[in-house]
């Protein structure tokens, strides 16, 4: 199943281009298992569905650790018709995606729990679009009780969910959200914002 993201960091800072050149360079570990192209507009990773969140969370700990105010925006998919079927982005072996949403919410919320910590607390919005299932608004339900247990729920929004906290559970539910719900097989999409250190108020 092909599967990847394009990302795109715009940290606010006079500085952009070596955050944005230094951050890339975390994602050397990643360069054996992924395609990783980069241009004017955003970097292209594609490969392993379960390593496209960890990559993405060190690319954006790598940038934010600057302490500048920094903001990640990606449109993630797997199963994409038409797309090459590419031998790199191998699925998980244990989706349990033909398990009930009961149990694919205990499995995601117990991932979660065993998610290690980064010590950078960030902000991320996002929506999950199971594309062409006749169950998507089951999927998506689904997909949202677990958010609630996630321990980094936020708040419910128009048309998205935002979480809070530290890295690396928020990008291990990220991980969760996109690859435990939607149809196994089927295209699903994910459209995704994370900031940090912003200097806006709560
Ligand atoms: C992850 C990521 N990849 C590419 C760009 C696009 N981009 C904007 S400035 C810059 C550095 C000078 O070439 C690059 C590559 C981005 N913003 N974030």
């Amino acid at each position: 199943m092909f599967s990847g993201a394009q990302v795109s960091l715009y940290p606010m800072s006079d500085d952009f281009v070596g955050i944005i050149l230094s951050a890339i360079g975390a994602l050397d570990p990643y360069r054996p298992n992924f395609r990783i192209e980069t241009d004017d507009v955003s970097t292209l990773i594609v490969g392993p569905p379960d390593q496209l969140f960890p990559a993405m969370r060190d690319l954006f700990v790598a940038a934010a650790g600057r302490g500048v105010h920094c903001v990640l925006a990606a449109t993630v998919s797997r199963g994409c018709p038409g797309e090459p079927d590419d031998p790199i982005c191998t699925p998980i072996a244990d989706s349990r995606h033909d398990r009930p949403l009961e149990e694919r919410v205990a499995a995601a919320v117990a991932h979660v729990e065993a998610a290690p910590r980064t010590g950078r607390i960030v902000a991320a919005q996002f929506s999950l679009y199971p594309l062409g299932s006749g169950h998507h608004m089951d999927e998506i339900y689904g997909c949202i009780e677990f958010l609630k247990k996630s321990g980094v729920f936020d708040r419910s929004k128009n048309f998205c969910t935002k979480l809070r906290g530290d890295a690396g559970p928020v990008f291990a539910t990220l991980s969760e959200a996109f690859l435990r719900f939607g149809a196994p097989q089927g295209h699903v999409a994910l459209d995704l914002k994370v900031s940090a250190n912003s200097p806006t108020a709560l």
